[in-house]
C-alpha cells in the first residue's frame, strides 16, 4: 500500500495528464482513489445554500457519476432537500487523502428519473429502506428509543416484502459547470487545474495554490 500512495501522493499534475472531459478525469481519479487505499472514496461534503441564503454543508456518498452528472440519494423533505428544490445549486467537495487529492465540483441540481430511483432503493438492504422511512430527517426526536419502536413496528409490518420507494425519498443530480483537480504537492506549491463549461466546451485554466 505504501508503495501504491508513493505513486499518487506529491506527483506533478500537469495540464498534458488532463483528459479533455472533466467526467473521465474523475473517474480516473476515483479509481486511483481506491488503488490509494482511500476508505469511502464515494463520500463527498455537499454544500447547499437555502432560501434565506444559510449555506449548510454534510457528507453524502456518491452513488453514480456519467457524462450527466454526480448522483447522490436522500430524503427530499429534509434541509438539504428543501434548499436544493429552493436554489437548486450545490458543491461537491471530496478529499482524498490517501493520494493527497481534493476534487471540488460546482453546479446545478435536478432530481433524477423516477426509475433511477426506484431502482436504485429497491438495491438497498431492506433495513436501510426501513430507516429511510421512519426517519423524518433531522427532526428532533425524542429518543432513540423511539425510532427503534418505529423501525421494528415497520419491520414485523413487512416481514420481508418488497418496500416500494417512498416519494420523499430518491436521487438528485448534480451537473457540473466547474471540476477543479488539486493535487498536493511539496512546500505547498501545489498543481490545482479547474475545468469551466463555456458554452458546453470544456475549458481547463491553472490555478494558483
Ligand atoms: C459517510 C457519510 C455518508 C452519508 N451519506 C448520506 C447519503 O448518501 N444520503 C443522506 O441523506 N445522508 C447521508 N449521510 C448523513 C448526512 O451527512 C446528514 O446527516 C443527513 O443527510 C441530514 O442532512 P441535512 O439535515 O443537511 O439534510 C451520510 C453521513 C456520513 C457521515
Ligand atoms: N441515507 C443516509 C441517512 C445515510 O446515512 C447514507 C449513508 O450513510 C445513505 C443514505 C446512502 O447510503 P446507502 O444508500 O448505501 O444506505
Amino acid at each position: 500500500m505504501a508503495a501504491e500512495k508513493l505513486i499518487f501522493s506529491q506527483i506533478p499534475l500537469s495540464k498534458s495528464d488532463l483528459n479533455p472531459s472533466p467526467i473521465n478525469q474523475f473517474q480516473t481519479w476515483f479509481h486511483e482513489a481506491t488503488l490509494c487505499g482511500q476508505p469511502e472514496p464515494n463520500a463527498m461534503t455537499l454544500a447547499t445554500v437555502d432560501q434565506n441564503y444559510d449555506v449548510t454543508a454534510r457528507t453524502v456518498l456518491l452513488k453514480s457519476v456519467d457524462e450527466q452528472g454526480f448522483v447522490f440519494y436522500t430524503n427530499y423533505l429534509s434541509p438539504k432537500g428543501q434548499a436544493l428544490k429552493a436554489i437548486p445549486k450545490a458543491a461537491l467537495v471530496f478529499w482524498w487523502q490517501s493520494c493527497q487529492r481534493q476534487v471540488r465540483v460546482t453546479g446545478t441540481v435536478t432530481v433524477v428519473e423516477a426509475k433511477l430511483s426506484d431502482d436504485y432503493f429497491a438495491s438497498r438492504p431492506q433495513d436501510s429502506q426501513i430507516a429511510s422511512i421512519i426517519s423524518k430527517q433531522s427532526e428532533v426526536i425524542p429518543s432513540r428509543d423511539y425510532l427503534l419502536e418505529k423501525f421494528n413496528e415497520m419491520q414485523s409490518r413487512v416481514q420481508g416484502k418488497p418496500i416500494p420507494r417512498p416519494d420523499f425519498w430518491g436521487g438528485f443530480r448534480l451537473i457540473p459547470s466547474t471540476v477543479e483537480f488539486w493535487q498536493g504537492r511539496e512546500h505547498r506549491m501545489s498543481d490545482r487545474f479547474k475545468y469551466l463549461n463555456v458554452d458546453d466546451i470544456w475549458q481547463i485554466v491553472q490555478l494558483s495554490p
